[in-house]
């Protein structure tokens, strides 16, 4: 790989984020933080540690000292990953957690690089279902996350590293925003 490339790859992305859409995300997790809804975000390898990562902002602090707010990863529990794995399949990992935690209130973020991990996108079906709001964080084409989410956030690039640092970006300008807000 050419690493110039790559990096010019990188700035043409983060270049591409669109704010004033960071802001109106943000603005929606903050309403169903206030709604008594709680944040659930989950996705595969990369994505997985961005999951978390987002949910260890919000549980415990980004860059100011505020209340904890409600976030979980379903990325975490091996168990749970492990028995639904094997007793159902791996493409019922989230769903499943999903249709035990999830609310009405609560904002749910699948995030796939491709669009198409069929665990996120069932993920987002079992979500939609219940009647949470839903937030796809893809890239490439947008995939088949795309079609489904309440909204999307896309990453203007094709190369899964990059649109993963435009993603771990955007969650960190969103946790700026909350930060503010509490
Ligand atoms: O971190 C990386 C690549 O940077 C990989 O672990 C990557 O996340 C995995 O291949 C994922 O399974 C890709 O899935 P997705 O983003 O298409 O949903
Ligand atoms: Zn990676």
């Amino acid at each position: 790989m050419d690493l110039e490339q790559y990096k010019n790859e990188g700035i043409k992305a983060r270049k591409n984020i669109d704010i004033s859409q960071i802001k109106s995300i943000a603005s929606g997790i903050i309403n169903s933080f206030r709604n008594n809804g709680k944040l659930i975000v989950f996705g595969n390898g990369g994505s997985a540690a961005d999951a978390q990562h987002f949910v260890a902002e919000l549980t415990g602090h980004y860059m100011k000292e505020r209340k904890a707010l409600p976030a979980i990863a379903l990325t975490t529990n091996t168990s749970a990953l492990t028995a639904i794995g094997n007793d159902y399949s791996y493409n019922d990992i989230f769903s499943r957690q999903v249709q035990a935690l999830c609310k009405k209130e609560d904002y749910v973020v699948g995030i796939s690089t491709s669009g198409n991990s069929k665990n996120v996108v069932a993920g987002i079906e079992e979500a939609n279902s219940i009647g949470a709001f839903t937030l796809g964080f893809t890239g490439k084409s947008g995939g088949k996350l795309a079609g489904i989410c309440s909204d999307v956030f896309h990453s203007d690039s094709d190369i899964t590293p990059i649109i993963q640092e435009i993603h771990i970006t955007a969650i960190h300008m969103i946790c700026a925003i909350i930060d503010e807000d509490f």
